[in-house]
């Protein structure tokens, strides 16, 4: 199990009589960009607080990087780099000063190279020009980046980012989000808690989905478009015999949305929608299509459409993400 850059089996996190996290499985492979999808409330940052070790476990176990934790947080953890609920810098030192005494407290740094760390860091983030600049002046996408350049201090093999974007404007988000697409195409594992399902969809290469405590999807970003509902929507001004038709190739029909008027050849004629869910196992388009058109349905539009994520993401969660990118 190697190949997977945490792992947790049935873990668990009670507050009092409360499962702030039930029993969940986590499997993040190496090199993945992995999107920790959920509502507010739902338990990623408790999640989060348990993988490094900031909280402990009420049951379950969580291996990262190979090794189980906290039991190994002294050699795990040099190889993390985390941004967690927003480091707190001091507002009267520049944002170098700030790194210095970040790297300065890692007894793993060593203080010779300190210098060359933290501008490298900075660099790296963009915020090469803003050094000197007080910390407290720097805007709220450049204090998250400087609180990702604390993350880079040191090489790391995973970067756990709890929702990194939160409270940034557009510009800020952007910027932010180039970087996590710049560790990942290093091949540094990410880990990224998001409320933002559009977030994920751009950045992501496999998703996790947590609903009150529980992991209720994991998979690859792949599987998770598949795994939607598909559904065959046929404009006809038939729509009585488009039915039969698709009902005799074992597709369930939607209840039909309009009245029209109805296989009434010669009469004027009114286009109605007809949809039905495809299945596990539908029949191509092209055999729909020859099947409908045998069946004397003037067929006018054609299309099959995927459940959009959105639209999987609250089946799964019942809930409604907030989809703004
Ligand atoms: N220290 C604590 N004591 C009691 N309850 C807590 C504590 N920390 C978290 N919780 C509860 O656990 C649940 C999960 O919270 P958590 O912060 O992990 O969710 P989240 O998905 O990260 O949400 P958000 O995006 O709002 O941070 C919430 O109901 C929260 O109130």
């Amino acid at each position: 199990m190697s190949d997977l850059a945490i792992r947790t089996e049935g873990l668990t996190k009670r507050f009092g009589a409360q499962a702030a996290v039930d029993g969940i499985d986590l499997a993040v492979p190496q090199g993945a960009v992995y999107g920790f999808l959920g509502p507010n409330g739902s338990g990623k940052t408790t999640t989060i607080r348990m993988l490094l070790g900031l909280v402990r476990a009420t049951d379950g176990t969580a291996h990262v990087l190979g090794d189980e934790m906290p039991r190994h947080l002294d050699t795990v953890l040099p190889r993390v780099g985390a941004l967690v609920e927003g480091p707190a810098f001091a507002p009267f030192l520049s944002g170098a000063a700030n790194l210095r005494r970040f790297d300065a407290a890692d007894r793993h740094a060593a203080p010779a190279t300190r210098g060359a760390r933290v501008a490298s860091a900075l660099d790296r983030v963009g915020l090469a020009h803003a050094t000197r600049k007080k910390a407290g002046a720097y805007s709220l996408g450049m204090k998250q980046r400087l609180g990702i350049a604390n993350a880079l201090l040191m090489p790391r093999e995973l970067l756990v980012l709890d929702e990194p974007t939160n409270g940034l404007d557009p510009q800020g988000t952007r910027e932010v989000r180039a970087l996590i697409r710049s560790f990942a195409a290093e091949g540094t594992t990410v880990f990224v808690s998001s409320h933002l399902l559009a977030e994920v969809e751009q950045l992501c290469t496999h998703v996790g989905v947590m609903s009150a405590g529980r992991l209720v999807a994991q998979g690859t970003l792949e599987e998770f478009r598949r795994s939607g509902e598909s559904r065959v929507e046929v404009l006809t001004p038939d729509p009585g015999r488009a039915r039969a038709v698709l009902a005799g190739l074992g597709l369930v029909t939607d209840a039909a949305a309009t009245a029209s008027a109805d296989d009434g050849r010669g009469a004027p004629s009114v286009d109605a929608l007809v949809t039905a869910v495809l299945g596990d196992d539908p029949p191509p388009p092209d055999a729909i299509v020859a099947a409908l058109v045998a069946g004397d349905v003037r067929v006018r539009g054609f299309a099959v459409r995927r459940a959009s994520l959105e639209q999987r993401f609250v089946e799964l969660t019942g809930e409604g993400f907030d989809v703004v990118a």
